[in-house]
C-alpha cells in the first residue's frame, strides 16, 4: 500500500506521471492545432479551387444571363452535401442559385465589395471567385458557401483520439513507473522498515541485505556498520550493568551480613546483646502504653566452664546451641531469647498480666534442664540459674532491669543453682505497700486526705484556656504524696473507687459552679474509672450532681479509656448515649495505646480524643511516635472529633502540634496541675473576668 503524500514511491510516481502527462498534453495540443490549421487550409484551398472552376465555367452563361445553364453548372460541382452556390452579375444581382430553397445568399454591399475572397465563419466557409472577361472587365462573382461542421467533427474526433492515446500512454507510464520505483525506492523502503524494526525491538543484530554498489547500496552498508557499532556498544553496556547489578547484590548481601553480625550471635543465631537491649527498650515502651508488665529473665548455665574445660570448646558450643533450641521451645513467638555471650542468656517476656504467668514459664524453663542434652558424642547434664525482674516494679529502664535480673540470677546461684529467683526485695515491698495503702485508703476519704488539682487545658488556635483536667491527689500523713497511678488501681481492686469517684465528681461540679460565680465559664474534665463506668445509673448520678450545683452539662467532660469501651460494647454505647443526650462531653483518654480502630470509634458518640502522653514524650524525636500522633489527629478529624494532646513539655512539641491541626494541649510546658486556688489565679492572669456572664447567670 503506497502512502500517498509521505512515501518516496508515491512522490516518484507522481512526478513521473505529472511530467509524462504534461509532455503529452503539450504534444497533443500542438498536434491538434497543427491538424486544425492544415485541415482548414486544405478545405479553404479546395473550396477556392472549386469556386475558381465554377467562375471559369460560369463566365459565358453569366454574360448571357443564362440562368438555366448557370444552375446546371452550379449543380454539377461536387463539394459536400451541405454547400450552397450562387452566381451574381457585376452589379451584384443574383443570376442563379444551386438550390432554389437555399435563399440564404444575401450578400451585403460591404461583402460584395470586399476584396477578401474567403470568410471563415462559425458555421460555414464563404468563398468568392470573381469572373473576368477576356479584356479583364469584371463580369460577376461566383459565391460558394460550405458548411464547416464536418471539419469541426474531424477536429473533435482527432482531439478525442489524441486524448485517448494520451490516457493510454499515461496508464502505461504509470505501470512502468511502478516497476521503476520498485527498483529505485524499494531498497529505501526496505531500509526504512528495517530501521523501524531495530528501533522498535532494540535488536541491533538485524542487518540490511546487499543492494549493490550504487548510492543506496552504500547507504545500506553504512547503516549496517552503524548497527554493528551499536550492537557492540550495547553488549558492552549490558555486561557493565550486569556487573554493576552483581556488585550491588554483593554489597547488599554484605550489608545484610554486617547487620546480621551486628545484631545476632554467630554461634546460636540468637539476638546478641545490642539487639537484646533494643528489644527490652521496645518492650518497655509498649508495656507502658498498654499498662501490662514485662519480665526480664537472666539465665546462666551452671558449671558451664567445667564442660568447656573437660570436654573441649566444640562440645561447649554444641551445648550452647542445644540450650538455645530448648529455651526457644519454652517461650512464645512474641517473646525474645538472646545470648549475651558465654553461657549467659536473656529472655524477654512481653505483655504479661501478672507475675503468675512468669512463674509458670520460668518453672518450665528450669525443669526442662532435667533432661540431659544429647550432643554428638556425649550426653551432658547441666542446669540453669535464672534471675527474674519485672517492669515496672523493679525498674523502668533497660539498665536498671538488667541489673535487677542479674542480681536475682546471682541470688539463684547463691541459693544452690538449678533454680530461679525473683528480684524479690522489691516485689515483697510492693505487696506490703499495696496492702497498707488498700487499708489506709478507706480512712483517707473520711480523713479528708484526698484533694483535687486542676491541670489547665489550652486551645492552641485561640491561645485561650478552655478548661482543666481534674486530677486526684492523696496526701498520706506519714507516706506523703501518693500518686494516683499507684492508688487508683488499688481503689479499683478494693471497690473503693465508686465512693472516691463520686467524691471527685461532686467536688469537680462544685468547682465548676464556683468558677462560674467568679465569671469563668470553664470546662472541667473528670476521669472515670472502669468500675464507675460500669454502673448502670452513672448518667443519673451525674445528672443529679449537675442539678445540685445548677451547672450546664456542657461544662463537664468525662474521660474514659479505650479498654472501658470494648469490655461491654453495647452497655458502653448505652451509657455514652445517655450522657450525650444530657450534653455532657465525652473524651477518650490515653488514646493510641489500645484498640484505636476507626470502625469501633464510629460506634460511640464521642467528642474528643486525648493523645497519650507516651507519644507526645518523643514527638519529633521518634519517627514512629510522630507518625502515630499525626495519624491520630487525622483519624480524629475524619471522625469530626476534637484532639487534645497531653504531656506537652516543650515549645517544639506545642509548635509541632499547632502546625499539625491539634486543637488543644495539656502539659507541664503550659502548666502543671494546680490547686484550686492557684488555678483560679491562673485563670485570672490568663483572661479578664467575664462579668457580663456573671450578671446574667444570677
Ligand atoms: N510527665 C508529665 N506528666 C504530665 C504532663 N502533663 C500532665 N501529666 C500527668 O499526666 C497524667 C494525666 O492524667 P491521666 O492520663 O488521666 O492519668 C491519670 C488517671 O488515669 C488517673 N487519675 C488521676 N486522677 C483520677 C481521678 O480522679 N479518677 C480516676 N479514675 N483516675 C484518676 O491517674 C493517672 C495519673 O495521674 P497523675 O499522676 O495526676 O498524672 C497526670 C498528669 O499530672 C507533662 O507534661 N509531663
Amino acid at each position: 500500500m503506497i502512502a500517498w503524500g509521505t512515501s518516496i514511491r508515491a512522490k516518484l510516481i507522481t512526478i513521473i506521471l505529472a511530467m509524462t502527462a504534461g509532455a503529452l498534453m503539450i504534444g497533443m495540443v500542438g498536434m491538434t492545432i497543427n491538424y486544425y490549421q492544415t485541415t482548414q487550409q486544405a478545405l479553404v484551398a479546395d473550396t477556392e479551387t472549386q469556386a475558381q472552376l465554377l467562375a471559369n465555367n460560369a463566365l459565358v452563361p453569366a454574360s448571357l444571363s443564362d440562368e438555366a445553364t448557370l444552375k446546371r453548372i452550379l449543380q454539377s460541382s461536387v463539394l459536400n452535401d451541405r454547400f450552397g452556390a450562387a452566381v451574381f452579375d457585376n452589379t451584384g444581382n443574383l443570376l442563379a442559385l444551386r438550390d432554389e430553397n437555399d435563399t440564404d445568399f444575401y450578400i451585403s454591399e460591404a461583402e460584395f465589395k470586399n476584396s477578401k475572397s474567403v470568410i471563415w465563419g462559425d458555421e460555414r466557409l464563404m468563398v468568392w471567385a470573381p469572373m473576368h472577361q477576356e479584356d479583364g472587365e469584371f463580369a460577376g462573382t461566383v459565391y460558394l458557401k460550405v458548411s464547416n461542421r464536418a471539419f469541426f467533427s474531424r477536429i473533435r474526433a482527432f482531439a478525442f483520439m489524441s486524448i485517448s492515446i494520451v490516457a493510454v500512454i499515461i496508464f502505461f507510464v504509470y505501470l512502468i513507473s511502478l516497476k521503476l520505483q520498485r527498483m529505485i525506492s524499494g531498497p529505501l523502503v526496505e531500509l526504512e522498515g528495517i530501521s523501524r524494526e531495530v528501533s522498535g525491538s532494540g535488536n541491533y543484530s538485524i542487518r540490511v541485505p546487499y543492494y549493490g554498489e550504487d548510492e543506496i547500496g552504500s547507504l545500506a552498508n553504512s547503516f549496517n556498520q552503524m548497527l554493528e557499532k551499536i550492537e557492540v556498544n550495547q553488549k558492552e553496556r549490558d555486561a557493565a550493568s550486569e556487573a554493576l547489578q552483581l556488585n550491588k547484590k554483593r554489597l547488599e548481601r554484605a550489608v545484610k551480613d554486617l547487620q546480621y553480625l551486628a545484631n545476632y550471635d554467630s554461634l546460636t543465631q540468637l539476638p546478641n546483646r545490642a539487639l537484646c537491649m533494643d528489644r527490652i527498650k521496645y518492650a518497655l515502651k509498649r508495656a507502658s502504653r498498654t499498662n501490662l508488665m514485662v519480665a526480664v529473665l537472666f539465665l546462666d548455665l551452671d558449671h558451664f566452664k567445667d564442660v568447656n574445660d573437660s570436654l573441649g570448646h566444640a562440645v561447649g558450643d554444641q551445648l550452647l546451641k542445644a540450650t538455645s533450641q530448648r529455651l526457644l521451645e519454652k517461650i512464645r513467638s512474641e517473646d525474645t531469647l538472646a545470648r549475651l555471650g558465654g553461657d549467659e542468656f536473656v529472655i524477654i517476656l512481653n505483655e504479661l498480666h501478672d507475675t503468675e504467668d512468669v512463674i509458670s514459664i520460668v518453672e518450665k524453663i528450669v525443669t526442662s534442664f532435667e533432661t540431659p542434652f544429647q550432643l554428638s558424642n556425649y550426653e551432658v547434664n547441666t542446669t540453669v540459674s535464672v534471675g527474674v525482674c519485672m517492669f515496672p516494679h523493679d525498674g523502668v529502664d533497660v539498665d536498671s532491669l538488667m541489673k535487677a535480673a542479674d542480681a536475682a540470677m546471682y541470688k539463684a546461684k547463691e541459693v544452690g543453682r538449678n533454680t530461679y529467683e525473683f528480684y524479690e526485695a522489691e516485689l515483697n515491698q510492693l505487696a506490703i505497700r499495696r496492702h497498707q495503702l488498700a487499708n489506709e485508703l478507706r480512712q483517707a476519704v473520711k480523713n479528708g486526705e484526698l484533694s483535687l488539682v486542676f491541670q489547665p487545658q489550652l486551645n492552641i488556635v485561640e491561645n485561650k484556656v478552655i478548661g482543666a483536667e481534674v486530677l486526684l491527689r492523696w496526701h498520706h500523713p506519714i507516706l506523703g504524696n501518693i500518686s494516683p497511678a499507684e492508688f487508683i488501681p488499688i481503689a479499683e481492686n478494693t471497690g473503693l473507687i465508686k465512693e472516691i469517684g463520686n467524691w471527685v465528681m461532686d467536688n469537680a461540679c462544685q468547682k465548676i459552679a464556683e468558677c462560674r460565680r467568679l465569671g469563668y465559664e470553664i470546662r472541667l474534665a473528670v476521669n472515670l474509672s472502669a468500675l464507675q463506668f460500669r454502673q448502670i445509673n452513672l448518667p443519673e448520678m451525674i445528672a443529679s450532681t449537675l442539678q445540685k450545683y445548677r451547672i450546664p452539662p456542657k461544662l463537664l467532660e468525662v474521660e474514659i479509656t479505650e479498654s472501658m469501651l470494648v469490655r461491654d460494647v453495647s452497655q458502653a454505647i448505652d451509657i455514652l448515649e445517655r450522657l450525650k443526650e444530657m450534653q455532657i462531653r465525652i473524651a477518650i483518654d490515653d488514646f493510641g495505646t489500645g484498640y484505636s480502630s476507626l470502625s469501633y470509634l464510629r460506634r460511640f458518640p464521642l467528642d474528643a480524643l486525648k493523645i497519650d502522653r507516651t507519644f507526645i514524650d518523643e514527638l519529633i524525636v521518634d519517627v514512629d511516635d510522630t507518625a502515630i500522633t499525626l495519624a491520630i489527629i487525622s483519624m480524629a478529624k475524619s471522625l469530626r472529633l476534637e484532639v487534645i494532646a497531653e504531656g506537652v513539655e516543650t515549645a517544639e512539641q506545642q509548635e509541632f502540634l499547632a502546625k499539625n491541626n491539634c486543637d488543644d494541649i495539656q502539659g507541664y510546658y503550659f502548666s502543671r496541675p494546680l490547686t484550686y486556688k492557684d488555678f483560679v489565679q491562673f485563670l485570672a492572669s490568663s483572661k479578664p473576668i467575664d462579668n457580663s456572664y456573671n450578671r446574667t447567670a444570677r
